[in-house]
């Protein structure tokens, strides 16, 4: 596995609408994109990416020429996906609503996610506002779990997951849950990055919860890599 210097050089950042309420792509959105472009697409590959936000690393794959769907609980990212999507000139088809039902009964070639996984003192992720896009619970692996749960059943046979969260809510347990139902997963790049906003007004809170140690200034984003066989 590599440590991955993070850059958004293979990506137009520039000329990304983002609107207020919208992720900014970051660190983690360019550590997917690169995982990315290490898998082979063709006209003919279905992908999906959930929670797409500004839609950045769906117009990835659709510059590459996938067929992507991206889905979205947030109405400002759909928007802000199509917009971006109609800027670059590429096809992207783009949904609102919580990945599992707008999935339902499709099957695809390749599966996205830069899914929210910042822990939280809240108990359940918020349902409205900006913290959704990071929100995930006391171990931030509420909306992880959920993905985990539902990849086999999203995946052709030989498709493949690809999604990016912080070693602070447990990567192993994801490649665990991934293999548990089937999956062939591993860990396939990392970065550290410097602790953002978030994580430094929630730190007395990690650090009770046993999440982070005193002194931590860096997380480790790790993109897991999960084939159907
Ligand atoms: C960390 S942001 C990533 C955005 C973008 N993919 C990127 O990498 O820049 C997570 C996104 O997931 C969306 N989201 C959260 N829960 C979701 C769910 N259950 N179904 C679909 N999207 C969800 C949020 O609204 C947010 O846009």
């Amino acid at each position: 596995m590599s440590m991955a210097t993070v850059t958004s050089a293979r990506m137009p950042q520039n000329r990304l609408f983002v609107p207020p309420g919208v992720y900014r792509p970051q660190a983690d959105t360019w550590l997917l994109a690169d995982a990315l472009s290490r898998e082979e697409l063709t006209p003919e590959t279905e992908v999906l990416e959930i929670g797409t936000g500004t839609g950045a690393v769906a117009l990835h794959a659709a510059a590459r020429g996938a067929l992507v769907t991206a889905v979205d609980v947030s109405w400002r990212a759909v928007i802000a996906a199509r917009v971006n999507a109609l800027r670059q000139r590429l096809a992207l088809r783009v949904l609102h609503g919580d990945f599992a039902a707008r999935a339902r009964g499709q099957r695809f070639d390749l599966v996205l996610s830069n899914p929210p996984y910042v822990p939280s003192p809240h108990p359940r992720p918020p349902t409205r506002g900006a913290e959704r896009a990071w929100d995930a619970g006391p171990d931030g692996r509420v909306v992880i779990d959920r993905i985990c749960s539902d990849a086999a059943s999203m995946l052709r046979p030989g498709g493949v997951l690809l999604m990016v969260h912080s070693g602070m809510c447990d990567a192993r347990a994801t490649v665990r849950r991934l293999e548990g139902s089937g999956l062939a997963a591993r860990a396939v790049a990392c970065a550290r990055v410097p602790w953002g906003p978030v994580l430094r007004t929630r730190r007395a809170w990690l650090e009770e919860a046993g999440l982070a140690r005193a002194g931590d200034a860096w997380e480790e984003l790790v993109v897991i890599r999960a084939q159907h066989t």
